[in-house]
């Protein structure tokens, strides 16, 4: 699968390893930064995982900052973009089979490495459960209709 990830440098570690991990997998990753741990403003790098994502470059993204609130407020401004802040299993996997969440937001600062590589792979394994969570999800699209 082809994963766009992103992170400020509160995320960056988390980041580093989630993209070694992915890698291991298989998977195709498209870094879209940032580049090392100096400070940097997260919302730049938001914008461009929910863009590779809505404009197909990746199928799914993936985001960290410090907390994830920043880069979940961001990813959730665009239309199509379903990014869910998880910070344990069941969400992660319940964001995938009820929301079929298209980004998962970590908080590099709030949990550990290996709980966030067991979520990644819930969040790429499990699929989206479909029937009535369909009409829902097109309801949330149609609040930001034009
Ligand atoms: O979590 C975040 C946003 O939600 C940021 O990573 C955090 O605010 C960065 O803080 P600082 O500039 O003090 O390192």
């Amino acid at each position: 699968m082809k994963i766009a990830i992103g992170s400020d440098h509160a995320g960056f570690e988390l980041k580093e390893k989630i993209k070694a991990f992915l890698e291991d997998f298989g998977h195709n990753v498209l870094d879209l930064g940032c580049y090392s741990k100096e400070s940097v403003d997260y919302p730049e790098f938001g914008v461009k995982v929910a863009q590779a994502v809505l404009n197909k470059e990746a199928e799914r993204g993936i985001l960290i900052c410090g907390t994830g609130l920043g880069m979940s407020m961001v990813a959730n401004r665009f239309r199509g973009i379903r990014a869910a802040l998880c910070h344990e299993l069941f969400t992660t996997k319940m964001a995938r089979l009820h929301n079929d969440a298209n980004v998962l937001v970590l908080g590099g600062r709030v949990i550990g490495e290996a709980l966030a590589l067991e979520m990644v792979k819930v969040f790429i394994d499990t699929p989206f459960g479909g029937g009535r969570h369909e009409r829902r999800i097109k309801l949330i699209d149609e609040l930001t209709k034009e």
